[in-house]
């Protein structure tokens, strides 16, 4: 059994099928890829596996410590709750807040004060909230932003905002990550930077990660195994050496006839 199991899920927009048939599995500790063109059904299929959307047919199965859950029409929410986490392509950070707050709000939304702790603000409410400061702290030097805590979301560069969404996502101590394009928009340097840092959240938070990337040079690095997309289909999946060999997936990325 898998951590998480996707059998035959097909996603239907009116006419047009972004995610045919497909079947796919994740196990504890991996780094996967879904790599595909443009247009291949990439996002949809994160936005099935988190919740966003529903898939038309299908089923979608995480392990979880209460057995097997079934994540088909389960609100995005609870599907954070049983332990996905995600990033969007376009960043969502709320741009208002300081870096350390947009941490300390995804922590909190997992870990419910008790209504009369906060609202008498008992010492057990001080002493639970500067626990989770400290966790926040924690997690945002492994990023390198322990200086920038009080620095407001908008205010940061590019590269570390697209950091902070990941720091978020990992607040709420999900058992798989999931990264819509971690690596879009940033300069070279940047992206050998979140590419450490993807390894090294795999290992030391022991979880599993699943990334959407078109830069292939990442994806052959770092992912232990690749699923690939066309027109809504799997075609391929297999390790990156297998990948780059096989037919194909070099005809679905530069075209032309068989
Ligand atoms: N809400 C929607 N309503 C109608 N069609 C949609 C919707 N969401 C996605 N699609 C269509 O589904 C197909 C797959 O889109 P999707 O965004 O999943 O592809 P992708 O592989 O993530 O592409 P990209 O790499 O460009 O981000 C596209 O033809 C897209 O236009």
């Amino acid at each position: 059994m898998s951590l998480l199991d996707v059998k035959e899920v097909t996603k239907t927009f009116g006419g047009l099928t972004a995610v045919s048939d497909v079947t796919m599995h994740l196990e504890e500790n991996e780094l996967v890829a879904l790599i595909g063109p443009n247009g291949a059904g990439k996002t949809t299929l994160f936005n099935l596996l988190t919740g966003v959307i529903t898939p038309t047919e299908g089923v979608i199965a995480l392990q979880t410590d209460n057995g097997l859950q079934t994540l088909n029409k389960v609100k995005p929410y609870k599907v954070a709750q049983a332990g996905l986490a995600r990033t969007f392509q376009n960043i969502r950070l709320f741009k208002e807040l300081t870096v350390l707050d947009n941490v300390l709000i995804a922590m909190t939304a997992k870990n419910k004060e008790g209504f009369l702790e906060s609202i008498f603000r008992l010492p057990s409410f001080y002493r639970k909230e500067e626990a989770l400061k400290q966790q926040a702290v924690d997690l945002l030097k492994i990023f390198g932003m322990e200086d920038q805590l009080d620095v407001l979301a908008s205010n940061l560069p590019y590269g570390a905002q697209r950091r902070l969404e990941i720091v978020r996502a990992l607040a709420t101590k999900p058992k798989i990550l999931f990264l819509d394009e971690p690596a879009a928009g940033m300069n070279p340097e940047e992206t050998a930077d979140l590419t450490r840092l993807i390894r090294q959240i795999q290992n030391d938070f022991h979880i599993t990660v699943l990334l959407i990337e078109h830069d292939m040079s990442l994806v052959m690095d770092i992912a232990q195994r690749i699923y690939v997309l066309e027109y809504g289909k799997l075609i391929a999946e297999g390790t990156p050496a297998e990948i780059q060999q096989n037919k194909r997936v070099i005809q679905a990325y530069l075209g032309g006839d068989d």
